[in-house]
């Protein structure tokens, strides 16, 4: 069997940007490689200014690579047409503050091309996925941070994508809104979406990615499965159902009497996405 076509390629991917203070150019992006299949849940962390938003806008094609390729569903990213199947909300969407929630998913409807009652449907459902249907003729100038997000993610869901782009989708949101989005990300993944994020929030990204990117000053340092990353190689996970109280001290003796084996304790082996994050950003720290 054939694999499919990655929904995201990204190759050795570096972008110089130029300063005006020093001669030498900023690398913001350096040699990333990333590769995300069809209905997969990546995200990418790193601290700020660690490019992040480059690495995404260069897979948009909004900025232009130094050196490497990008490709969306097989198509180079620097083609208008690769970015046909593709919603993006950028780190701070900038709306019309005069339309409503609904004018303002008419209005980029229509520059997608969607007319008449494929719109008005469109619209009403995406109005309802992000719960804002009480809200949309409401002017945008009055949304809270959490509700413009909403309006944002269906703003990118428009023209049914199969792969999102979210720039930071609960930057500035509260715990209650963060949840919102995190559910709206968990509903996008039933439908079999591609999701491309970015995050600050660990736990969240944790939640909902199942394969995750660490950046470091513009490199990658860790990638890959998050079950694999977060699982702590030299031990071994034990999980019983109905073990007796006997059968537990048997194995508990059999540890024992091993001379190198030793229970650390009975549960899940797992470390957090935090630990593993603060783990290989402070170990290029003190390179
Ligand atoms: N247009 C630009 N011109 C010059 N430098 C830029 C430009 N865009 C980004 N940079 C620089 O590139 C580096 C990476 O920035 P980027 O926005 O990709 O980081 P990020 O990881 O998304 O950060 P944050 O979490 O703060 O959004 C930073 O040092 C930033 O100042």
């Amino acid at each position: 069997m054939t694999e499919p076509t990655p929904a995201v390629e990204i190759r050795h991917l570096v972008k110089d940007f130029k300063t005006s203070f020093k001669r030498k150019p900023l690398r913001a992006v350096d040699d990333v490689s990333i590769r995300i299949m069809p209905g997969e849940v990546y995200g990418l962390i790193g601290p700020n200014g660690s490019g992040k938003s480059t690495t995404m806008k260069a897979l948009l094609g909004l900025v232009a690579p130094t050196s490497g390729q990008c490709a969306i569903f097989g198509k180079d990213s620097l083609k208008v047409d690769s970015r046909n199947e593709v919603g993006f909300l950028p780190e701070n969407p900038y709306f019309y503050k005069h339309l409503s929630g609904e004018e303002t998913l008419n209005f980029y409807g229509k520059l997608c091309g969607i007319k008449g009652a494929k719109l008005r449907d469109r619209v009403k459902e995406l109005l309802a996925l992000v719960d804002l249907e009480g809200a949309s003729h409401r002017r945008i100038g009055g949304y809270s941070k959490g509700m413009l997000q909403r309006i944002g993610l269906a703003q990118a869901m428009i023209q049914e994508p199969r792969l999102v782009i979210l720039d930071e989708p609960t930057a500035g949101v509260d715990p209650v809104g963060s949840r919102e989005i995190r559910d709206l990300i968990f509903k996008l993944r039933e439908q079999g979406i591609t999701v491309f994020l970015c995050s600050h929030l660990l736990e969240q990204v944790q939640e909902v990615c199942d394969h995750v990117g660490i950046i470091f000053r513009g490199k990658m340092v860790k990638e890959g499965k998050l079950d694999d990353l977060i699982a702590i190689e030299d031990q071994t996970e034990l999980v019983m159902k109905n073990a007796s109280p006997d059968l537990i001290a048997e194995i508990q003796a059999m540890i024992g009497r091993d001379d190198q084996a030793e229970l650390i304790r009975m549960g899940k082996p797992r470390t957090t996405l935090e630990r593993l994050f603060l783990r290989e950003t402070q170990k290029q720290e003190s390179k």
